[in-house]
Parts: C-alpha cells; structure tokens; sequence
C-alpha cells in the first residue's frame, strides 16, 4: 500500500526551519508520516541548512524512520516514522549549527520515548537566531516543567559563530502525558537573575559594563523584587573561542519564568548588549505577561499534546507562533483561539488532544 504522507507547506508564513522542526516532532510522536515541501522557502539560502540536517538525520535514529531528501539545501522532505526509541544520541554538527535547535526538535520526542535517554551535541552553544544554552535551561526549561517535562543539562563547552565545537550532555527522562498548564496570573515579581559574559581574547570588563547597562535599564522596575546578575570571563577550558552575550530572567511569586537576551557580534558593544537585553526584559515586565515572544512559539506543541485547556497570557503573537499553531492544527487537531486584551496582551488558549504515549 502507498504510504499517505500529511502534506505541511514549509513556506507557511514565517517559512523557516521551524515549521520543519516541529512537524518532524508531532510525526515522530504521532506516527505520521510527512512530507514537509518549501522548506525554508522564505530565507535567502532556502533548503535544509546544517542545523536542520543533523536534527532530520537525528530523528531519523531514533525512530529507525524512512526519509528521502535529507541532504543539504533539499527543499522537500518525507519522514515515515517507526516507534522512538530510549537510546544514547550523540550528534556532532562540526559547524556552528545551534545546539539549542538541535535539542528543539528532539525534546518533545525524547520525552515520550518511555525510558531515559541521553544527547550528546556538539555545535553552537551561543549563536544569533536561536535560543542561547542559557536561555534553555533557566527560561524554557521552568516553563517547559508545568507541562511535566523536563531535562538535565551538562555544559562541558562553549561554541560561538563561526567555529562551534560546544558541547553538552542532555539526560531527558521519560513522561506518559502532558498537564495542561495555566500561566495567566502574572503576580509579583520575585527575582530578577541574570549572566553577562565573555570569552577568549576579550576583557572581563566588558561583562562588567553588560552588567552595569543591563541594570540601569532594569532599575525601572517598581518592587521589592532581588536583582542579581553576574559579571564573568569564561575560563579557556570552557570556552576556547570569543564570545559575549547577556541573559536575563524574571521569576513571579505565581511560577512565570519571562527572559530576555543579546549575543555580542564582532565589535562588541557592551554597554549596548546589556542595555538591550534590560530594556526587553524590563519592557516585557511592565507588561505583565506571562510567556515571552521567544519562549511562547517554543510551548506550541507542548499545549497541543497536553491533556485539554491550556491558557497562557503572552505578548502579541509572534509569525513563528502563528507557524506553529498551524502545523499543530494540522497535524494534531489541537484547537487554538486567540483574544486580544490589549495592545500588549494576548490570551492564548489551546484545547489539547490528551496524547499519552503508548509505552
Ligand atoms: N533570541 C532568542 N531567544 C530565544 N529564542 C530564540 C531567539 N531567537 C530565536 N529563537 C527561537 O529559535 C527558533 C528559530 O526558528 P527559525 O525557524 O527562525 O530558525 P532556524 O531553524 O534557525 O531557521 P532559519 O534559518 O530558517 O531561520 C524559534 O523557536 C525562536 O523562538
């Protein structure tokens, strides 16, 4: 019998990788077959760069799948999944290719491979257009924890544009289900923590000026909230390469986790990089919403898959979120409904299909 792929249009509004990343996901855990055309179709370089190669050939282990067009800049993919499979993983992009993106699309299947399992990355720990490591583990991760997922995290190295080579070990345990989750009260805030950095050849008094920036632009924040951020020079056992970013997160006294962050390019302008990532953070918290613009494309699939109202107050939604609540529609039948309260929040919620995963 011919094998009938569900059809997903990779240029769909933002048309980037992510829409690749997270209908491959919903096909490995769903076990549907896809076939995923125009990918990337509105990026200059169209096709599967590095970064969505070694994520499409990872899935394809785990889940012993059958795939054609897995070579770089293919702009046609089908994907047939078998079962996923518990395992060790380990994927080396020898680029700069993001770790985080990596880990983006292997999470969610991972998590539902009913054993422990473990990744190995090698790649960029901390490069433009993606998540930085960072922002992973202290933004996404407590988010990520009201669904009931979760993943321990090893950083041994840092990787910075252009050479890469970070690497970490990400131990992901198993769930059966999703709770639907309820981020809608923003509450008080409790804390503000955050990491200014640099690396290689650049001085320590960089991270320092990050610092001073980041919390002069934070200073406006009304409350009896802590504000503590970190100045610091990574050791060169850590990170060989330069490199200079600033994170920042904010937690609430009602379980919000809401980030902010900056990637130093070559000239690095310090004063810059922490005023950039205060000033969003701060903004996002006059605001008072729960999920940020980058976290809030990330929980898609999540509320797709939990088990039925999901509600998260955010900011107004992002093309990436859009792109990935249509693949989820799609591909799942999770229903979204989006409410504009104002011209800063937005109430989004998703009724979830309930998956539980069969092992
Ligand atoms: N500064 C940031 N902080 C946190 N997350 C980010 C940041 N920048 C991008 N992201 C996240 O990274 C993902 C990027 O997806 P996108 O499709 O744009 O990227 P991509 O796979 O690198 O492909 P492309 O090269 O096609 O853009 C999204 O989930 C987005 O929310």
């Amino acid at each position: 019998m011919p094998i009938e792929f569900m059809e997903i249009d990779g240029k769909y509004l933002e048309g980037g990788g992510q829409i690749l990343r997270n209908a491959l996901s919903f096909s490995c855990i769903l076990r549907t077959p896809v076939r995923i055309v125009n990918i990337r179709a509105n990026r200059p370089n169209p096709g599967l760069s590095n970064q969505h190669l070694f994520g499409l050939n990872l899935l394809v282990q785990i889940t012993d799948a059958q795939v054609n067009g897995n070579y770089i800049k293919s702009t046609e993919v089908e994907f047939n999944p078998n079962k996923i499979k518990a395992g060790k993983y380990f994927v080396n992009t020898q680029t700069a290719a993001s770790i985080s993106l990596v880990l983006q699309c292997a999470l969610p299947v991972l998590s539902f491979a009913g054993a422990q399992s473990e990744l190995e990355l090698i790649g960029g720990t901390n490069v433009g257009m993606a998540p930085q490591v960072d922002f992973m583990t202290e933004v996404l991760r407590p988010n990520l924890e009201q669904f009931g997922v979760s993943f321990d995290f090893d950083l041994m190295t840092r990787g910075y544009y252009p050479r890469g080579g970070g690497r970490c070990k990400v131990h992901i345990p198993p769930v059966r289900c999703l709770n639907p989750i309820s981020l809608t009260d923003f509450g008080n805030i409790q804390e503000v923590t955050g990491w200014c950095f640099v690396a290689g050849r650049l001085p320590a008094d960089l991270a320092k000026s990050m610092k001073i920036s980041a919390e002069q632009e934070l200073s406006v924040l009304r409350g009896s909230h802590q504000c503590q951020l970190e100045a610091y020079k990574e050791s060169p056992e850590v990170a060989r390469d330069n490199g200079s970013g600033v994170v920042l997160k904010a937690t609430t006294n009602t379980n919000c986790t809401i980030g902010s962050s900056s990637l130093g390019e070559k000239k690095v302008d310090a004063q810059e990089l922490g005023a950039k990532a205060g000033r969003d953070l701060a903004q996002l918290l006059s605001h008072q919403i729960c999920v940020d613009s980058y976290v809030q494309d990330q929980l898609i699939l999540y509320m797709a898959l939990a088990k039925g109202q999901s509600k998260i107050l955010t900011t107004p939604l992002t093309n990436h979120t859009r792109t990935a609540i249509y693949v989820a529609e799609k591909m799942c039948g999770a229903r979204f409904t989006e409410q504009k309260l104002n011209e800063n929040q937005v109430l989004l919620t998703c009724i979830g299909i309930g998956y539980v995963s069969e092992k």
